[in-house]
């Protein structure tokens, strides 16, 4: 199995708007989100109850397509409306893990019967299911046995070697230790870690668990209202610069430089990074 390469930017988002109309009522899922996404990253979607997270990955996956914006994953342009090429792309580049487990296999399957058929007939040949099973961490004695026999977190580490199978570019997953806790949960992220350095697979997880997010030493995006508020890793705030040059503050950052604030930028420790502060009555230093 060939490892993606760890480069180019993976997924592009540009101006995402989802209005969902519900007996003549408007929601506003997603009020026009921008977003890069670089190859071999792993980023945590973070935010509460109907900020938009599971709207934003159903854009991504292309199960909705948008009110409006434009989505680019892998080097393919997606449009909502071109589903052969949607199809395309899901069956190699793209995988999908949902929210519910039964959703991704079948019960009365085994484990590894649930992998192999989880692949196109077209890729079978350079696949290997226990390479897939040891990089999530799935016991080769628990691999025989029917998927309904073993426990949830290896069902869920079944689901999750099941979407590597096609070695996706990017894997989007819906809360992917919902209804796991203690080692289990540490289980399914110890293994969406492995697929991220042994395949290189760029990972983009909603989950509402802060824990989740730090396991996976993960990007952390917050979004609410359907906005992006903060964009961060590590104390770092990463802002996407805008085709006109400006570059759009966050809520969270807009408290500490409102309107009007004059801010300097300067070079930062290491080469190529630069801080912004507030420039000092004396002017920038
Ligand atoms: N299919 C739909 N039809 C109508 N409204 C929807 C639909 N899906 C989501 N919404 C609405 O869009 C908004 C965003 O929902 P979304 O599920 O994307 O948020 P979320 O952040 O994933 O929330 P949660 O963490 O509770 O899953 C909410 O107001 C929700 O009620």
């Amino acid at each position: 199995m060939t490892v993606n390469d760890a480069t180019a930017a993976t997924v592009s988002v540009e101006g995402l708007v989802q209005i969902y109309t519900v007996d003549g009522q408007d929601t506003a899922a997603l009020s026009g989100v921008s977003l890069t996404v670089r190859s071999g990253e792993i980023v945590a979607l973070v935010g509460p109850s109907g900020a938009g997270k599971s709207t934003l990955l159903s854009v991504l996956a292309g199960l909705t397509t948008p009110s409006a914006g434009r989505v680019q994953i892998a080097g393919h342009e997606l449009s909502g409306k071109d589903v052969g090429r949607l199809d395309s792309v899901r069956g190699t580049d793209l995988a999908v893990l949902l929210q519910d487990v039964s959703r991704n296999l079948l019960p009365y399957l085994t484990v590894r019967q649930n992998i192999e058929l989880g692949w196109p007939s077209r890729l079978a040949r350079s696949i290997d299911a226990d390479a897939i099973l040891d990089i999530v961490g799935i016991d080769p004695k628990l691999r025989p046995q029917p998927l309904q026999a073993v426990s949830a977190a290896s069902r869920q580490l079944t689901a999750i070697a099941a979407t590597l199978a096609t070695n996706p570019a990017v894997l989007l997953a819906d809360e992917p230790t919902s209804s796991l806790t203690g080692a289990e949960v540490r289980a399914v992220t110890d293994a969406i870690l492995r697929a991220n350095e042994e395949l290189g697979t760029t990972v983009i997880a909603v989950t509402h668990d802060l824990d989740v997010a730090t396991a996976l030493d993960a990007r952390i995006i917050t979004i609410r209202d359907g906005r992006i508020r903060m964009d961060a890793r590590g104390g770092t705030t990463e802002l996407l610069v805008r085709e006109d040059g400006s570059i759009p503050l966050p809520d969270d950052l807009i408290r500490q430089f409102p309107a009007g604030t004059s801010v300097v930028v300067v070079p930062g420790a290491e080469p190529g990074t630069f801080v912004v502060r507030r420039a000092t009555s004396e002017g920038p230093q």
